[in-house]
């Protein structure tokens, strides 16, 4: 393994890397002379595809893989519950066993999905599972086959990502901001958003350690610093994006989340405690405040929109 002042850079694999998180960390690694980033969307690698993984693993030879590639439309999955497994369950166990027989570890992205919500302190990575839908139980099944079949594994559970693009809360909120004169945002719904480039920095922090030695192979948890609800953190996308553009809304209501009729319940808290990740790491949490406002002077500021 390479130490710190390594000659040849590692290479990390990156599937979904036109996704929130593939993107951002690609961005980070191609800016680091410790890394070599292979940046493969689905058409590179195809995680519901063995032929494809095989191909990409014996082309590019990495020697890590992250994989970001997943399903995430947590109410279409509830109607589409087949192509979701596919993707979140097969797809990684297809990836597992393949990197688990050429000895390639896996850093893989999960989600507060996994929880039910009723603890209102948070959860640490040794709480029950029990997910509330379908998304969330793919999600489940995917890590327990990735333990199953890659022990040389790192499983971050992550929660409320929101960036520059994207399928996202943020970005959302923003188109209805522009033409909404009222918005309702869930008053009952608390968690910790996290921005996907704060993601990538983790994973790249993560990465270094094992690659020095780090036997630290498991399961984490990491958010955003400062716990919040739905409704905060409309609040603060709506007094951030309004410096730069003038919205339309005027009002925020304040709702209970069973009035905004989602086909599938979201966990009441989604606050992942992330203690281990510091305790073994070194890791600190970011505060989601600053990270928001990096990420709307992006937005605006390259006209992303
Ligand atoms: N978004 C969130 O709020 C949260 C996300 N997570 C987890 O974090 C990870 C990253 O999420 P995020 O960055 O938001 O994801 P995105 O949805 O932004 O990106 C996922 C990527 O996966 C790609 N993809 C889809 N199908 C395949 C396939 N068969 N093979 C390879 N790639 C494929 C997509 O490509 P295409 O666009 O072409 O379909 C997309 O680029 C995921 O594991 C997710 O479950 C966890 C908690 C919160
Ligand atoms: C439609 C709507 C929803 N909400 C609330 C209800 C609900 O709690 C939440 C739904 O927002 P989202 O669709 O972004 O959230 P959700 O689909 O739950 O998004 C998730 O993506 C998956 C992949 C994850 O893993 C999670 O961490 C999470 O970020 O927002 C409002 O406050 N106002 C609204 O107008």
């Amino acid at each position: 393994m390479a130490g710190w002042s390594q000659s040849a850079p590692i290479k990390v694999l990156v599937t979904g890397a036109q996704g929130q998180v593939g993107s951002e960390l690609v961005k980070l690694g191609f800016s680091d002379t410790y890394f070599e980033m292979i940046a493969l969307d689905r058409h590179g690698m195809d995680i519901t595809s063995v032929e494809s993984i095989r191909h990409a693993l014996d082309h590019y030879m990495p020697d890590y893989v992250v994989n970001t590639a997943a399903y995430n439309k947590v109410d279409a999955a509830e109607h589409d519950k087949q192509h979701c497994f596919k993707l979140n369950r097969d797809g990684i166990a297809n990836l597992a066993e393949e990197c688990g027989a050429l000895s390639i570890p896996i850093v893989h992205l999960s989600t507060d999905h996994l929880f039910d919500g009723h603890y209102a302190s948070g959860y640490s990575e040794d709480d029950e599972v029990s997910p509330l839908g379908v998304f969330g139980e793919s999600k489940r099944q995917g890590e327990e086959l990735l333990r199953q079949y890659q022990p040389k594994h790192i499983i971050l559970r992550v929660s409320w990502i929101f960036s520059t693009h994207g399928y996202n809360y943020l970005l959302r909120t923003l188109e209805k901001a522009r033409v909404s004169q009222a918005i309702e945002a869930a008053d009952d719904r608390q968690g910790c958003p996290t921005s996907a480039s704060d993601v990538a920095r983790v994973i790249v922090a993560i990465i270094k350690q094992l690659d020095n030695g780090a036997e630290a192979w498991g399961t984490y948890h990491y958010c955003g610093a400062e716990i919040t609800t739905r409704y905060r953190f409309t609040e603060a996308i709506l007094a951030g994006a309004g410096q730069y553009e003038a919205l339309k809304t005027e009002v925020l209501i304040p709702v209970p989340k069973k009035e905004l009729h989602a086909e599938v319940e979201r966990p009441a808290s989604s606050v992942l405690k992330c203690h281990k990740l510091l305790s073994t790491f070194g890791i600190k949490q970011r505060p989601w405040r600053s990270e928001l406002v990096s990420v709307l002077r992006d937005i605006y500021t390259n006209k992303r929109y």
